[in-house]
């Protein structure tokens, strides 16, 4: 983890990972402990898992809520994507804010995800894999969601492929926050 890069969301950073080409390949530092910690960014692993998924396909927006809410560490193994993160937090200066972050390809970046933002991406290539290191373990009474296309976000992906969950949450105006 060589720097964070401030986002327009509060609290949410794109993280320069450190990253070395070789005549073998390639190796890459996801995560370093002490470099959170000097940036004042509270993450403590709970658990991590990855997707893959194919072109057009959109997950999200999730989260968990409290008292399971957890900040996330993301990045794209391979592949490409759009991280999308929409701020659900009722006092930040940047509530209802959404971004679009590109993953994926050459770049090596992670982003940090605090508690309070919803998570999601788009797939602009076929097996595209997508990694999380989550600080709370899944608690599916607390795995909640918005629309994906309920927010003023400008996607890139016209009739996603989206989960029959995923197709089921509330509007974010309908949404009552508890960040
Ligand atoms: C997260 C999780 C899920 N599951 C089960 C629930 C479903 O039956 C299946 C797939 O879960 P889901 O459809 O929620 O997976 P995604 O849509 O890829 O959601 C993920 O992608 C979005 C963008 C995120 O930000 C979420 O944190 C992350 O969960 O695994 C588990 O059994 N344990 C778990 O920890």
């Amino acid at each position: 983890m060589k720097n964070k890069i401030a986002t327009e969301i509060a609290g949410v950073f794109k993280i320069e990972l450190f990253h070395v080409g070789d005549d073998r390949g390639s190796f890459t530092k996801v995560f370093h402990g002490p470099s959170m910690k000097d940036w004042e960014l509270p993450f403590e692993l709970a658990e991590s898992y990855f997707s893959v998924s194919q072109k057009g396909v959109v997950r999200g927006m999730h989260f968990q809520i409290p008292p399971e809410d957890h900040e996330k560490i993301v990045y794209c193994n391979t592949g490409k994507l759009n991280d999308v993160l929409l701020d659900i937090r009722e006092d930040s200066p940047t509530f209802g804010k959404s971004i679009s972050l590109p993953l994926g390809g050459s770049d090596r970046y992670a982003v940090y995800v605090p508690k309070g933002i919803a998570h999601g991406f788009e797939v602009l290539e076929d097996n595209t894999m997508m990694t999380y290191l989550v600080s709370s373990a899944h608690a599916p009474e607390c795995d909640k969601g918005i629309l994906w296309n309920s927010f003023n976000h400008d996607w890139e992906t016209q009739n996603p492929t989206l989960s029959q969950r995923d197709q089921e949450f509330p509007s974010f105006e309908n949404f009552k926050t508890p960040f």
